[in-house]
């Protein structure tokens, strides 16, 4: 399989403090991919890594094959909004339209001004002193006119208000389904992921936790209620993600390799909202531990 971002092993810290640490995935290209995790969990630095802007302390990470600190001509080819959309405070969105246009390669800026005049963004005013959310949309406009094959977001749709948010996510899908663009998108939102992406990178504690199809994900995982588990082998379960317990009763999340056999559990679908929360819930209290090198 093609894939457009290969991290191995990949580590970045800040002073001692491991921000990444062992972090292995694969983005395969095409794919429209949600990086979900709790605030610190490392999605921002592993978004850096990609585009060049930090250069690994351990492992390697490789975008179209490339490590991106050393290789700047892979950066004609990413798109990178960064948390919190750095522009030029004083130029006016038609004036970074007119710039883009100058400094890349590839450039639709009649798709950035078209985009922006339909949003009715101001296109003389300083972006300085547009909303926030207004601010992201120029620079998701820009992201989008340099017509990247790998667009980086780092919480594209954090500022836009709930109508902004449906569209520039169905955009994003449209654009991306005509262009074979890849996007790896971190949000907190997981209601909007289910629906837009088809590709989920969960990172915990600076590891990737799960990753995959999210088809796949969602019909691997199951919810079971049943008889209080001690903890044996249950037939059909690969791994029991988290489990509750009362006296008599046991809700296990399971990630299943096969079909539930023992009739005294009963099982459940789960959305993937539901499936997120389950897995960062489990290891909310390990992840603060592992970073200060405590064991949990
Ligand atoms: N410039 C920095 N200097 C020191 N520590 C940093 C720096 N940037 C990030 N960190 C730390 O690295 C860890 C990962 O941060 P990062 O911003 O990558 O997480 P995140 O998953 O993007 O969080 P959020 O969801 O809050 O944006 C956190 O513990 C954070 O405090």
């Amino acid at each position: 399989m093609d894939h457009v971002l290969e991290a191995d092993g990949l580590g970045k810290r800040y002073g001692r403090r491991w921000a990444l640490r062992d972090c292995t995935l694969r983005l395969p290209a095409g794919r429209v991919a949600a990086l979900v995790g709790p605030n610190g969990a490392g999605k921002s630095t592993l978004l850096h890594l990609a585009v060049g802007l930090l250069r690994p302390d351990a492992g390697t990470v490789r975008v179209f094959g490339a490590a991106p600190y050393e290789n700047t001509a892979a950066l004609a080819d990413i798109g990178f909004v960064a948390q919190d959309t750095p522009l030029y405070r004083d130029f006016s969105a038609d004036e970074l339209v007119k710039l883009g246009g100058k400094v890349n390669r590839r450039w639709d800026g009649a798709l950035a001004r078209e985009r922006l005049a339909r949003l009715g963004i101001p296109p003389r005013k300083p972006v300085g002193k547009l909303s926030g959310g207004q601010r992201a949309q120029v620079a998701l406009a820009l992201a989008l006119a340099k017509q990247p094959r790998l667009l980086l977001l780092d919480e594209p749709v954090a500022s836009l208000d709930p109508l902004a948010r449906r569209e520039f996510l169905q955009t994003l899908m449209g654009g991306v389904a005509e262009s074979g663009t890849t996007v790896l998108l971190s949000s907190h939102i997981l209601a909007d992921l289910e629906r837009s992406c088809d590709f989920l990178v969960v990172l915990q504690a600076g590891q990737a936790r799960l990753t995959g199809q999210v088809d796949d994900i969602v019909a691997e995982h199951r919810q079971l209620v049943g008889p209080r588990h001690s903890g044996e082998p249950i037939d059909g379960v690969a791994t029991v993600v988290c489990a509750r317990h009362t006296d008599r009763q046991s809700t296990l999340l399971v990630r299943t390799d096969g079909p539930i056999g023992d009739p005294s559990w009963t099982v459940q679908e789960l959305s993937l909202e539901d499936l997120i929360l389950a897995y960062l819930a489990d290891t909310d209290a390990k992840a603060d531990h592992q970073a200060w090198g405590v064991p949990a």
